[in-house]
């Protein structure tokens, strides 16, 4: 049994345990649940923006403890300040130390896109989403079978939330192409090995077609790893344990993406 196996074997008992605590219809009246959402895909695409999705993260099974003692709200606006493009909040609490109040907190303090960064499975989990303030989820491609996947994709969209979709090979991404997925996430995090490799986002970088954003997510370390990324079509990047180890993430997201722009300033200089 993977990370994955196991994290997915507790959260089917976990759903069915918050169905009963709070049922749909509870959800259904948070004020959320009726309202816009905001497009990560059209944040992405912001000049102004560095397509930096900054996360939210305490713990991780790969790294254990990251950052017990973060501030949701000083986090989450800190890396707006900098120049993210969008927040992720990890809502996982057993394997991740995360949960809905996270995100509903990243909401109450800023306007902009938020992932809900779960393991989702069931329907129920994407009305959640929406009711706690979200604008869109991920979907794992390794963690459910094709058909499964494709109608959570739907139902995620007709509640106006977009999907990113995740994938870690060629045959996950080619199975799993479809209308309803809005943006290809590529993992470049192993959940068999937990080995990092930004190869594997540069390798599946063309077998992605262009009508989605492309986002490289995982192990990025380096601010020379979002120019080179960008070179393969790369147009969103998701950051955590980088900014997270720091005790003050937001001011790693600020230093992370001033340097990013200094390459890109020296770049154009010396063009
Ligand atoms: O981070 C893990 O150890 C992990 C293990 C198993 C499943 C998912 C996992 N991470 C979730 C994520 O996708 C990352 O939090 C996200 O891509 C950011 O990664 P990083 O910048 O490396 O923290």
């Amino acid at each position: 049994m993977d990370i994955l196996d196991k994290i997915l074997a507790h959260k089917k008992k976990e759903v069915e345990e918050r169905k009963s605590l709070f049922p749909v219809k509870l959800l259904e009246k948070s004020i959320y649940f009726s309202g816009k959402t905001v497009s990560l895909k059209k944040y992405l695409r912001r000049p102004d923006k560095s397509g930096i999705i900054a996360e939210i993260k305490r713990k991780s099974p790969s790294k254990g403890m990251i950052n017990k003692h973060v501030s949701v709200e000083k986090t989450s606006i800190g890396y707006m300040q900098a120049g993210a493009s969008a927040l992720s909040v990890l809502t996982d609490y057993h394997f991740f130390g995360g949960n809905n109040e996270d995100l509903k907190l990243a909401r109450k303090f800023n306007f902009c896109p938020i992932l809900r960064k779960e393991f989702i499975i069931d329907e129920y989990q994407v009305i959640e989403a929406k009711s706690i303030g979200a604008d869109v989820i991920l979907l794992i491609a390794a963690a459910l079978p094709v058909p499964a996947l494709r109608q959570l994709a739907i139902f995620a969209q007709s509640l106006g939330l977009e999907v990113l979709m995740e994938v870690h090979n060629a045959d996950e991404l080619n199975q799993n192409l479809h209308d309803a997925v809005d943006l290809i996430g590529v993992n470049n995090r192993n959940l068999k090995t937990f080995e990092v490799s930004i190869d594997t986002s540069k390798n599946l970088s063309a077998a992605i077609p262009d009508q989605y954003v492309k986002v490289a997510e995982s192990g990025i370390s380096a601010p020379e790893t979002i120019v080179e990324l960008r070179q393969y079509g790369f147009e969103g990047f998701l950051i955590g344990e980088t900014f997270m180890k720091s005790s003050r993430p937001e001011l790693a997201c600020h230093r992370f993406i001033t340097a990013v722009n200094q390459i890109d300033e020296t770049k154009t200089v010396g063009s």
